[in-house]
């Protein structure tokens, strides 16, 4: 068995990617948002104040014959950006890319925060990373791909996103003719409940690979890719009108120019992101902001959608290890 389902960029600037998902019965359709990053598939409801709710597609788990309130249970979430929810849990059947997971923890969203409320693009989130990560108490849930895996032809799923274009989401299988290049695998360190890997080097256009260990997470829901300063700033070094923008809180520069590549090393192989990839969107006139920023020394570097962008990337949970290919 398997489930593909379409992703599609939530702007023109890539900050989110979307995918339909059906829950209930009969089937209410939300668009959400995939995040390999965090662990808890949360919705916008009939539990979510009016004023939260409006302009988002809503889960009304009373008009659902297959709802069950979880009783006791209750979740709260806070991300790297400081967007938060909370609320109380349902089980659902949930069917994504026609694959389907009865019982599976629908947490129904309380509260959100204003961020949320702003983001009309989303009516939540499906956590993909490990279940370790939920933050049901007093029972942890699973996630959806962790309930679909032992059903599924393999426990594997991929991640193809484009830049103002659909990509998919496949589960169970992979789809290689979506990459140009082969498959290179490394493992993860599951301690952290991410998908985290370590890449020995990097390099910047057509320069020499720079030996450089980055410890960081393939992550769907971070818009850009975070690395250590020392390599942003070597990056920028190397782009003549880029300049660090405190009120953007990152690089800028002008929008004309020509943004070398950046690659990285995953394994014995490397993936290279292209400039153009990088030169992530305008903030005014003609200055962009820059795809690659600063981790702020947050401790794990990310690999967020701008890395992704340039790859087709495999979570292999059967083998704790995750895949890149060129794309
Ligand atoms: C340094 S983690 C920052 C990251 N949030 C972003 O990447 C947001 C995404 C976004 C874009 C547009 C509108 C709304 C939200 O976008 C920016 O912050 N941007 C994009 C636009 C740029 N101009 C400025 C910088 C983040 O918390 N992700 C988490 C998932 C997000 C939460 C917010 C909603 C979308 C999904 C998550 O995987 C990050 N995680 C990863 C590991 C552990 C905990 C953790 O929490």
């Amino acid at each position: 068995q398997t489930g593909s389902a379409p992703n599609h960029p939530s702007d023109s600037e890539d900050d989110e990617y979307i995918t339909n998902v059906s829950i209930g019965t009969p089937a209410q359709v939300l668009p959400l948002d995939f995040d390999t990053g965090s662990s808890d598939l949360w919705v916008f409801s009939s539990e979510t104040p009016s004023s939260s709710a409006r302009g988002h597609t809503i889960y009304t788990p009373s008009k659902s014959s297959t709802s069950k309130k979880v009783s006791g249970a209750s979740w709260s979430i806070t991300y790297g950006d400081n967007s938060s929810s909370s609320g109380d849990v349902y089980t659902d059947t949930v069917t994504i890319g026609g694959f389907s997971v009865t019982g599976q923890a629908v947490e129904s969203a309380t509260k959100v925060s204003t961020q949320f409320v702003q983001d009309t693009s989303n009516s939540g989130l499906v956590g993909l990373a490990l279940d370790s990560g939920n933050t049901v108490k007093p029972t942890k849930q699973k996630t959806w791909f962790s309930n679909a895996s032992s059903h599924l032809a393999q426990p594997v799923f991929t991640a193809d996103l484009n830049h103002q274009a659909d990509g998919s989401y496949n589960f169970g299988f992979i789809d290689t003719t979506l990459a140009s290049g082969p498959i290179t695998y490394v493992p993860i360190s599951t301690g952290n409940g991410f998908w985290e890997f370590t890449s020995a080097s990097y390099a910047i256009g057509g320069g020499s690979s720079k030996k450089h260990s980055t410890d960081g997470i393939a992550d769907t829901g971070t818009t850009l890719l975070l690395l250590d300063d020392t390599i942003v700033d070597a990056y920028y070094n190397q782009v003549e009108s880029a300049q660090y923008d405190d009120s953007q809180e990152g690089y800028t520069f002008d929008c004309s120019e020509d943004l070398p590549s950046f690659s990285f090393a995953v394994g014995s192989s490397t993936i290279t992101v292209p400039g153009s990839l990088i030169n992530f969107a305008p903030v005014d006139g003609n200055t962009c902001f820059g795809g690659l920023q600063s981790d702020d020394g947050i401790g794990i570097s990310i690999f967020g959608d701008v890395a992704i962008k340039a790859a087709l990337v495999v979570f292999d949970l059967g083998n704790k290890r995750l895949g890149w290919a060129q794309k």
